[in-house]
């Protein structure tokens, strides 16, 4: 685990000391958009047009923000217009890895960078800017084209999915209907803050207090979660929103990962009748469960956190998980 700065690859943990041991998620930096073609400004440098095999999305199969990205590509259709590949599941002291590794095959995603044959992740940021500081992250939205990042950001690159690429696919379905927007954002923001980093909080924490305080919010968003699933299908009602597949990613992940390793263990999702058949309903949206790997997730948290668990023995259960 480490991060770049200025452009030179540093092996280092994450600092809580300046925190009070509370775990603060950096900013992403690159934040740029995709637009379908008729609302393309090619005079803004920041901008970039919906083409069919211009960009390559980098991911880790453990990763719950980058695997929102993959659930878009299932969603949206667009496996033949945005090629993918993922890291290998250890995150050491090279930071993400494409180190070819049998053991680790995925039946729909390979291990590996088709464009560049590079090591390690933090080339891709060094090649887009040289001079980079900060983590290296996945997911990571690549330009063929120009050689660069569009964005390292999950919650811009599912709503760039979400319409950009429409006219190429002639998939129409919106998961941010602008009439229910101001609801869906409502919701992100508790659930990004309480349970997507509230996990990470919980489990990066390094004092007592950094963890309760993460810990106690966390089951009261899941208890309000509960109770609003006892009158609804999905969140915002009967149709599924980007809100929905925001939570799925770190729900899918929560009594594998996060109960044990990350001590969110006041309950488990199995424990909550009705987020429980909610995952469930979720999972089994056709090409979701493809999307799933039990091995890199928890293969990932437990090896790669030796501050967490030096052992890195990785827990051969539950045995309650989907697939
Ligand atoms: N805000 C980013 C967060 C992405 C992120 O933190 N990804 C983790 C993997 S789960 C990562 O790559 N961490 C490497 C690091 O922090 O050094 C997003 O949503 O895309």
């Amino acid at each position: 685990m480490g991060l770049l700065v200025e452009g030179k690859w540093v092996d280092q943990w994450y600092d809580t000391d300046k925190s009070k041991g509370k775990f603060v998620r950096g900013e992403s930096i690159f934040r740029n958009w995709i637009y379908p073609d008729k609302e393309y400004d090619e005079n803004n440098s920041e901008h970039f047009p919906a083409q069919s095999g211009r960009y390559h999305l980098y991911v880790s199969l453990a990763c719950p923000w980058a695997h929102r990205a993959i659930v878009f590509i299932k969603l949206k259709q667009l496996e033949d217009i945005i090629s993918i590949s993922c890291v290998h599941p250890d995150m050491l002291e090279n930071g993400w890895e494409f180190k070819k590794d049998e053991a680790f095959d995925d039946a729909n995603v390979a291990i590996g960078d088709p464009l560049h044959h590079f090591d390690f992740a933090h080339q891709l940021y060094t090649k887009a800017q040289p001079d980079y500081s900060g983590r290296v992250t996945v997911p990571i939205l690549w330009d063929k084209e120009k050689e660069t990042i569009v964005s390292n950001e999950s919650a811009d690159i599912i709503r760039i999915f979400n319409r950009a690429f429409n006219d190429l696919t002639g998939n129409q379905l919106d998961f941010y209907p602008a009439d229910k927007a101001a609801e869906i954002d409502e919701l992100n923001e508790r659930i990004y803050h309480t349970v997507n980093n509230g996990v990470y909080k919980s489990g990066f924490a390094t004092t007592q207090t950094a963890y309760e305080e993460a810990l106690v919010p966390l089951f009261e968003t899941l208890d309000f979660l509960e109770h609003l699933l006892t009158q609804r299908r999905y969140l915002l009602g009967e149709e599924q929103t980007e809100a929905d597949w925001r939570l799925f990613t770190t729900l899918i992940r929560f009594d594998a990962v996060y109960f044990g390793h990350f001590k969110c263990n006041l309950k488990r999702i199995l424990d909550y009748p009705h987020i429980n058949a909610y995952l469930k309903r979720l999972h089994d949206v056709p090409g979701i469960a493809e999307t799933i790997n039990f091995q890199h997730i928890k293969r990932h948290y437990y090896f790669s956190h030796k501050t967490i668990n030096p052992t890195q023995i990785v827990p051969v259960g539950p045995d309650h998980l989907f697939n």
